[in-house]
């Protein structure tokens, strides 16, 4: 487990006025914590003594100022979030601030250069030469991108639509299980197998992202953006897998409504962003007073979205993405403020590892067959009937949590959801199990006829010996050879026998394999060992 505060960190965007210099300071060798001072500007209206504040300081893990690239971004703020994924825990990296301050652009990147490519592309692009370079696991990579807009969540990946506007995709609703774990019904999930495609994905469902143009930006996201990499890994053989999720989050701009000047749809756009972003701040303060029993999670889609990213089981970071400018200075005060309270939430990150109960089944089966195999050793009757769907779902159903008895009618309809969604689970392993079974049936038939080769080799090699040899033993009588072996048998059921029965072959007998000769030069003999039975040759 790893016990973290959320990270923090400052970017501040190019200011495009060479005069708004002056306005903040960064401090980097204060006690190596770095220090961003936002400057007021004096108003000689307020006279030229008073009492008003003239400077706020606030400290961030480190503070990246105008002329900091998409690459030292990267490098610095998403490369451990990414690396941490890789080793099997959640990750999130949320971009907060006003609008136009450099969320979208920092988060995914802007669209004139190769080299803006933002903290995703990038992300995914690490993600996937690491996965390749490490061969001791294998790493399979799910791409899903919501966008919650007016609290209601679209799926931007929905790949049955070219959205024309948002409401031609799919809605998003939430549901909760019983443990609390948050489903988001109608989120598609596509495997990526290659960046190439991961990164289709991305330009897929930046393609549908909502775009509408207020006064304060001409391109002005209005909603908020998750675009999540699910990361499964394995070792080869093994039937433990570890689930891993990065939330990647473009926030919607945080500025006061009053600000934006608008009007109508708007106006009710803003103060639901406001409304959700209020709700965020609420389960920030709730998470960051010690002692608070309940956070209020559930008020937003946002925050129920978030809920692990936010006091929960996950490695976060927070970029407060900063356009100092004068009139910007109000906004870039909230959001430091806004950062500080984050800073003092603390996470708990678990290795998320679960046994894979179709593995677990696969693995189960063949230990069933061997005990089978055993048995047959023991009490020479082979069990061969193919295993009934109960045997088969045995070991899934000891892998899976039990249904509580009881629950409220959302929780009933999650059920009814889950309880299908199982029945399908067990169909599909049903069938791959059966499947399987052919397949082990048609290897046995040929290990079985592997045996009667060996057999017939080892009754032809034994008569061959047999006519240049004396044999006159106990051990010999026991095997039934009455004939001197000098003389060739009259036929191939008087020849000593291993197989018992051979119409037995394909009922798979387990055949005793015929032993090499031992010479031993001391007692100027040579042994045989044919099953238990031992012969000694007198030369
Ligand atoms: N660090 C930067 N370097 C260069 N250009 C930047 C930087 N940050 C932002 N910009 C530019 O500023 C403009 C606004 O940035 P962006 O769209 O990322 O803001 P935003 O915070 O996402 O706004 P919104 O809340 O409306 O989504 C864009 O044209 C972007 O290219």
């Amino acid at each position: 487990m790893v016990k973290q505060t959320i990270q923090i960190f400052a970017r501040v965007k190019p200011t495009v006025r060479k005069q708004q210099q002056g306005i903040y300071s960064i401090d980097e060798d204060e006690k190596l914590i770095p220090s961003l001072e936002i400057i007021l500007p004096r108003d000689l209206a307020d006279g030229f003594v008073n009492n008003k504040r003239e400077s706020y300081k606030f400290k961030f893990q480190r503070i990246f100022d105008q002329d900091a690239n998409q690459e030292t971004i990267f490098e610095n703020i998403a490369k451990p979030v990414a690396e941490s994924v890789l080793a099997g825990y959640n990750g999130t990296i949320f971009a907060y601030g006003q609008t136009g301050s450099g969320k979208t652009f920092t988060i995914t990147g802007g669209a004139e250069r190769y080299s803006d490519r933002g903290i995703i592309p990038r992300t995914l692009s690490y993600i996937f030469e690491q996965s390749q370079k490490d061969s001791s696991k294998i790493y399979t990579t799910h791409i899903s991108y919501l966008e919650i807009y007016n609290e209601c969540g679209y799926d931007l990946l929905d790949p049955r639509h070219e959205a024309s506007s948002l409401e031609d995709l799919p809605k998003v609703t939430i549901l909760e299980d019983p443990d609390q774990n948050i489903h988001l019904k109608n989120l598609s999930l596509h495997q990526a197998t290659t960046e190439e495609e991961a990164l289709n994905l991305l330009f897929l469902g930046d393609t549908n992202r909502m775009i509408a143009e207020t006064p304060m930006n001409q391109a002005s996201t209005r909603s908020h953006c998750i675009f999540t990499i699910h990361l499964s890994s394995k070792e080869p053989g093994s039937a433990t897998v570890r689930h891993a999720k990065l939330h990647l989050v473009d926030l919607a701009g945080s500025e006061r409504v009053a600000k934006t000047g608008v009007g109508g749809l708007l106006l009710t756009e803003a103060k639901y962003i406001n409304l959700s972003l209020h709700y965020l701040e609420q389960v920030i303060i709730a998470l960051s007073e010690k002692h608070r029993l309940h956070i209020p999670y559930r008020n937003s889609m946002m925050t129920s979205v978030l809920r692990d990213s936010l006091g929960g089981n996950c490695m976060t970071t927070m970029i407060a993405t900063l356009s100092l400018e004068k009139r910007n200075i109000d906004e870039s005060i909230s959001t430091c403020r806004f950062a500080q309270r984050v800073a003092l939430i603390k996470n708990e990150a678990v290795l998320n590892e679960e046994i894979d109960p179709r593995l677990m089944i696969i693995r189960l089966q063949k230990e069933i067959q061997e005990l089978k195999d055993e048995l047959a050793i023991v009490t020479g009757e082979q069990k061969t009937e193919a295993l009934t769907e109960a045997e088969l779902l045995q070991p899934h159903k000891a892998v899976c949590r039990k249904n509580p008895k009881e629950g409220s009618a959302s929780q009933e309809k999650l059920h009814v959801e889950l309880h299908l969604a199982e029945k399908q689970w067990y169909k599909t392993m049903f069938t791959h199990l059966k499947a399987l079974k052919v397949e082990i049936e048609h290897l046995q038939l040929l290990m079985d006829k592997a045996k009667v080769k060996l057999q017939k080799e080892f009754e032809a090699w034994w008569a061959e010996e047999a006519t240049s040899l004396q044999v006159d033993t106990p051990a010999v009588k026991s095997l039934n050879l009455t004939k001197p072996f000098h003389q060739a048998p009259e036929s191939l059921h008087e020849r000593p026998q291993l197989l018992s029965n051979k119409s037995d072959v394909n009922a798979r007998k387990i055949l005793p394999s015929p032993c090499p000769i031992v010479y031993s030069q001391e007692q100027n003999s040579t042994s045989a060992s044919l099953d238990d039975r031992s012969v000694i040759l007198s030369l």
